[in-house]
């Protein structure tokens, strides 16, 4: 070692030091335990008469420690020798995974007037959601780069109530650049989402069918997959003469995006999934279809490519499950979204693919908008910002309407943890299950609440929502994010202890 070296290495060790000690004195772990949680304790037991894991509902406790979950005790094992105040004792309430949802808009950076993070994640912690993954349009600039993607995590520090995960986009100015690609995947975004028509952002143009065979190219080394927006207009001349009509009729939109779009866009895709196969050229990759709406010709296809081996998966959100087009009131454009809510038989259908497994997960598609572009007074069906707003609601939503079909704790574990935990690769989060990250959602399923305006709700705003003024069973008493209390009764965690999730 000459001298240089010397007189070097050491000062880089500080550096490196200094650099280490910024990087960690900046990270929300940091937050003190008392700010991140409204329970003080790190090492403690949530007792439940329902407590549902992978392997059935049990009765017994889940021991917690720091962030993980260390044991699960049937209640016939659990001697109960423990200091009281180490115990929560939930009684009969549902203590189930904490939910993940894979689909939200949550419009930050440069859209917080649309909702931001402190207000998206503040709802899903009292809507029972532990993780959100976060779609890399709506905000300003979109998430297409590692820049942009870093834009993203800064603005998440610190500002997060739940963990979040960013999914990138994959758009014309990045399918054919495998670096710049491989850049936002190195960079920690959990795989990518692509438009196959108009997003309705500028810097979001839509992709064909040779983008996407690239971009599952790419993530096909990653292990990641690609979440798909599955319309392809159809411009017919009843698109024209409609687009004519009311635009205030409901009956107006839904023919100007008829299930055609939807159908058109999967046999499409479907020509590009079959890379996906073992053995085939994108093995590793994986295509995720979101928000399926037509539970017609669509869903069938999909079920197929499944069959033939194609690695794919759909999800299907709470609003298709719970509308129909036929209670929908002219101009009431709360309702509005892409692709559209369709009639009730096509619900009814939704349900039993749902039941029946095809349908693998469901999201909230949460995408507001500042309430003046849902144009609620003009009640413009064509014009109006095309997106419903639901994020705290999901979990309610999804039981009062499930439960006439049947529905089992169990399933709703499944389609809101379980699965889409492994499609954004979280291997210790989506299950009660030892090891795991301790993100619970504690809730009672026979407590009705009306959503009016003495409700407590935390979305930006409220009034854009579809489900205002609905009455709804299962609240929300309380969520733990990988160990911290964040929300109580009515009440959040001072300080946002939530952590952004990067791809490894
Ligand atoms: N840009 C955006 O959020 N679009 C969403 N809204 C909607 O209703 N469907 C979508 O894909
Ligand atoms: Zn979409
Ligand atoms: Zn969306």
């Amino acid at each position: 070692m000459n001298y240089l070296q010397l007189r070097v290495l050491p000062l880089l060790a500080l550096l490196a030091s200094v650099l280490y000690y910024l990087y960690f004195q900046d990270s929300p772990a940091l937050f003190e335990r008392s700010d991140c949680s409204l329970f003080p304790y790190n090492h403690y037991w949530i007792i439940s008469k329902r407590i549902v894991t992978p392997r059935g509902v049990i009765s017994g406790a889940v021991e917690v420690k720091e962030e993980k979950i260390v044991s699960i005790i049937k209640e016939e094992d659990w001697h109960g020798d423990l200091k009281r105040e180490q115990i929560i004792d939930y009684g009969e309430a549902v203590v189930m995974p904490g939910l993940i949802d894979v689909h939200a808009h949550l419009d930050d950076p440069g859209k917080t007037e649309w909702e931001g993070f402190p207000s998206g994640t503040r709802a899903a912690a009292a809507g029972g959601i532990t993780t959100l993954i976060d779609m890399p349009l709506n905000s300003v600039p979109s998430t297409v780069s590692a820049e942009t993607l870093k834009l993203k995590i800064d603005a998440a520090k610190k500002n997060i109530y739940v963990d979040v995960g960013f999914w990138g986009g994959l758009v014309p100015e990045n399918a054919f650049d495998a670096n710049s690609l491989e850049a936002l995947l190195s960079a920690g975004a959990l795989g990518l989402k692509s438009f196959m028509c108009p997003s309705g952002i500028n810097d979001f143009p839509m992709t064909n069918s040779s983008h996407i065979k690239e971009g599952l190219s790419i993530l096909a080394k990653y292990r990641r997959p690609l979440l798909v927006h599955a319309e392809i207009p159809q411009y017919s001349e009843s698109y024209l003469e409609d687009a004519a009509n009311d635009p205030r009729l409901y009956s107006t939109y839904l023919k100007t995006r008829p299930a055609s779009w939807e159908e058109a866009a999967i046999r499409e895709l479907l020509t590009v999934s079959k890379d996906t196969r073992i053995g085939g050229p994108a093995e590793g990759a994986h295509l995720h279809v979101v928000h399926l709406s037509d539970a017609g010709s669509s869903l069938q296809l999909l079920k197929q490519a499944k069959s033939n081996g194609d690695s794919v998966t759909f999800e299907t959100c709470p609003h298709y499950l719970a509308f129909s087009a036929e209670e929908i009131k002219d101009g009431d454009t709360r309702f509005k979204c892409a692709p559209p809510i369709r009639d009730a038989a096509n619900k009814e259908k939704l349900w039993m693919a749902l039941l029946d497994g095809d349908i693998d997960m469901l999201s909230s598609d949460h995408s507001p908008s500042v309430p003046e572009l849902k144009l609620l007074d003009e009640g413009n069906f064509l014009k109006a910002w095309g997106g419903i707003s639901s994020l705290q609601f999901v979990l309610p939503v999804t039981w009062t309407h499930g439960r006439q079909y049947g529905v089992t704790l169990e399933q709703l574990a499944l389609w809101w943890s379980e699965r889409p935990a492994k499609l954004a690769g979280q291997d210790l989060k989506g299950g009660i299950a030892v090891g795991n990250h301790a993100d619970i959602a504690v809730w009672e399923p026979n407590v009705e609440f009306e959503l009016n305006n003495d409700h407590p709700v935390y979305i930006k705003h409220p009034s854009i929502s579809a489900y205002m003024g609905s009455k709804l069973s299962g609240k929300v008493l309380a969520t733990f994010v990988r160990g911290n209390l964040v929300y109580k009764e009515g009440k959040h965690a001072p300080a946002a202890c939530g952590a952004p999730i990067l791809a490894a």
